[in-house]
C-alpha cells in the first residue's frame, strides 16, 4: 500500500533530490514526535518502510569504508597497515601519480609506496575495492619511534572503500588475502641476518635477541655457486623443499618441526657455504653458535630460547667444542669425557624439547673436520636426518669453480683451445687432496683464465709431490674424511 504522495514523488525523479533533502531534514523533528506517541514496534516498522520506499528509488551509495590506522591503540603497529602498504606497492599501475621512494642504507632494494592522498583500485574475486593512502599531520600526537618512516607527528592510515554487502567477504577472505600476499612479498625482500655471540660472554641477556647480535648474511654462497658432486646438491634441495612443505605432516605425527643436519669434512670444503646456501635458498637467519663461549647450561637455553623462527641454528666444530670451559676445569681424565658426553646428550635432549614446543620451522647444522670424534650421541639414528659429506674438489667441483671464477663455461668442448689443460687437471685432481677453498684462491689471483688455469696446474702438481695419496692411503686415519674418500675411489675404481 504507497501512499498517494509517494506515487507523486515516484512519478517525477527530477524533484526527488530536493524532496528528498527536505525530507531529510523534517525527518529528524518527525522522528521525535513519533517517539513520543507511537509505540515502540511500530515505530521501527514505519521507519522501516519509509526508509525502504526511498531506498529503492534513490542512486543511495552503499559503500562501506575501513579506516585502516597504523597504529591500533595498545596493540602495536597494525599488521593489516603493514601488509597493506607492502601489498599496494606491488598493485601501482599506472594510473598512480605521486609515488615515494627511499631506500635504508641496510637493505638492496628501493622501496615504493603511495603518496599522501593516492588511491589504488583493486579487484578481488568480482568486488572492486578502493585503497587511498590518507596523512593527517597533528602538531602534538607523538607516535611510537619505531623505524616508521614518517615523522611522530603525522598519523598515516588507509581507507579502503567497498560496496557495503560484501563486508563479510572483504574480512573474511579479502584481508587474510592481502596478509598472505604481503608476507610472500616480504620474503622477496628480506634481508637475512647472521646471529653471532661475539664477545657476549657473561653479559646480561635483554631484549628480544637476549645476547645474541646480528649483521646483514651477505653471504653470496647459493647452490648455484657452491662445488658439490649434482646428486649430493640435489638431494639436499630436495630434502630442504620436503621438509618446508610437510609442516601438517609434522603436526599430525606429533613431531618436532625441525631438521637436523651434520656436516664433516675437511677445512675450506664449503661447510660454512653450504649453511649459507641453505639459509639463502630458505630465506632462514642463521644463529651461529660458538659452544666454547657458552659458560653454563642455564646460558646455553636462554640463548636457545632467544633464537626467532625460520632460523638455521648452526654449531661449528662440534667435534672441538664439548670441551664446556667449566666442566674442563671442574673435572679429569674419564671422567671429564663423561661428563662432556653428558652435556652433549643434555644439548641434544634440550633442543629436542625446545623445538617440540614451538610451531614453526627450524633448522639446525652440526659441522666437524673430524667425523669419528664425534659423540655416538649425535649420530644416533634419527638424531641428524641428514649426514653430508662434504669433500676435497672433484673435476666436476673445478668445472663448476671455473665457471664462477673464471668464466670458462665450455669446458667440455672438444676442441677447446685448453682442452689439454683440463685433461691434466681432470687426472691431477683425482689425486691430489685439494679443497674448493685452494682451488678458488688460485683463481682469485687472476681474471687470465689462462692464468688462473696454470696456477692450479702449479698447485695440484705441488700438491701432489707434497702429499702422494696414494702413498697415504695404507696408513689411511679415518679421521680424515677426504682420506676415505680417496680410498672408497680407489677400492670402487678396482
Ligand atoms: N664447495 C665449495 N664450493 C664453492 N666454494 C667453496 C667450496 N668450499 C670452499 N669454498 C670457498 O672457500 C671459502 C672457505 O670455505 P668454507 O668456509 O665454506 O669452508 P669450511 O668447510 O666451512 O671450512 P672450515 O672447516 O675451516 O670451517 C669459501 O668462502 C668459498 O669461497
Ligand atoms: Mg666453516
Amino acid at each position: 500500500m504507497m501512499p498517494p504522495n509517494v506515487k507523486e514523488i515516484m512519478a517525477s525523479p527530477s524533484s526527488l533530490f530536493s524532496v528528498y533533502a527536505s525530507f531529510t531534514a523534517s525527518m529528524m523533528l518527525a522522528r521525535t514526535m513519533v517517539n513520543d506517541i507511537v509505540p515502540r514496534p511500530v515505530q521501527s516498522y514505519l521507519w522501516r518502510t519509509i526508509r525502504h520506499l526511498f531506498k529503492a528509488k534513490l542512486p543511495v551509495q552503499e559503500r562501506l569504508t575501513f579506516v585502516v590506522e597504523e597504529y591500533a591503540g595498545d596493540l602495536g603497529r597494525n599488521e593489516i597497515f603493514v601488509a597493506a602498504e607492502l601489498y599496494l606497492s606491488s598493485k601501482i599501475g599506472t594510473n598512480t601519480d605521486r609515488l615515494k621512494i627511499s631506500k635504508s642504507s641496510t637493505k638492496n632494494h628501493v622501496l615504493v609506496r603511495l603518496a599522501k592522498d593516492e588511491t589504488i583500485l583493486d579487484t578481488f574475486e568480482g568486488v572492486e575495492l578502493k585503497w587511498k593512502f590518507v596523512t593527517v599531520t597533528t602538531q602534538h600526537a607523538g607516535g611510537p619511534s619505531d623505524g616508521s618512516e614518517e615523522p611522530p607527528e603525522s598519523k598515516r592510515c588507509f581507507e579502503l572503500s567497498f560496496d557495503k554487502k560484501h563486508k563479510d567477504k572483504i574480512i573474511e577472505s579479502y584481508v587474510p588475502f592481502v596478509i598472505q600476499k604481503a608476507s610472500d612479498l616480504k620474503d622477496k625482500e628480506k634481508v637475512l641476518k647472521m646471529f653471532t655471540l661475539g664477545g657476549n660472554r657473561g653479559r646480561p641477556m635483554n631484549g628480544p635477541n637476549g645476547a645474541w647480535s646480528s649483521i646483514n648474511l651477505e653471504h653470496p654462497s647459493t647452490f648455484d655457486t657452491l662445488a658439490m658432486e649434482p646428486e649430493q646438491k640435489k638431494a639436499i634441495m630436495n630434502d630442504l623443499d620436503r621438509f618446508l612443505s610437510r609442516r601438517e605432516f609434522y603436526k599430525r605425527v606429533g613431531r618436532a618441526w625441525k631438521r637436523g643436519y651434520l656436516l664433516y669434512g675437511p677445512p675450506g670444503t664449503g661447510k660454512s657455504s653450504l649453511v649459507a646456501a641453505m639459509a639463502n635458498y630458505l630465506k632462514f637467519n642463521v644463529y651461529d653458535l660458538q659452544l666454547s663461549n657458552i659458560m653454563s647450561d642455564s646460558q646455553l637455553r636462554q640463548l636457545l630460547l632467544c633464537t626467532g623462527n625460520s632460523s638455521i641454528l648452526v654449531i661449528e666444530d662440534i667435534d672441538c667444542s664439548i670441551d664446556l670451559p667449566e666442566r674442563a676445569e671442574s673435572s679429569d681424565g674419564p671422567l671429564k669425557s663423561l661428563r662432556c658426553l653428558l652435556t652433549l646428550s643434555g644439548l641434544l635432549n634440550f633442543i629436542d624439547g625446545l623445538w617440540s614446543s614451538c610451531g614453526d620451522e627450524r633448522i639446525i647444522v652440526f659441522t666437524t673436520n673430524h667425523v669419528d670424534k664425534l659423540d655416538p650421541a649425535l649420530l644416533r639414528p634419527g638424531r641428524m636426518d641428514m649426514h653430508i659429506h662434504m669433500s676435497y674438489c672433484t673435476f666436476h667441483g673445478f668445472k663448476l669453480l671455473a665457471s664462477n671464477y673464471l668464466e670458462i663455461t665450455d669446458i667440455d668442448s672438444k676442441d677447446h683451445q685448453h682442452r689439454h689443460v683440463f685433461t691434466e687437471i681432470e687426472g691431477l685432481i683425482e689425486e691430489t687432496k685439494v679443497t674448493p677453498a685452494e682451488v678458488a684462491e688460485e683463481f682469485m689471483k687472476s681474471e687470465d683464465p689462462s692464468l688462473g688455469l696454470s696456477g692450479l696446474v702449479n698447485l695440484l702438481k705441488r700438491k701432489k709431490m707434497e702429499d702422494p695419496v696414494d702413498g697415504k692411503l695404507e696408513v689411511v686415519d679415518d679421521e680424515d674424511a677426504g682420506q676415505l674418500r680417496k680410498k672408497q675411489k680407489v677400492d670402487g675404481g678396482n
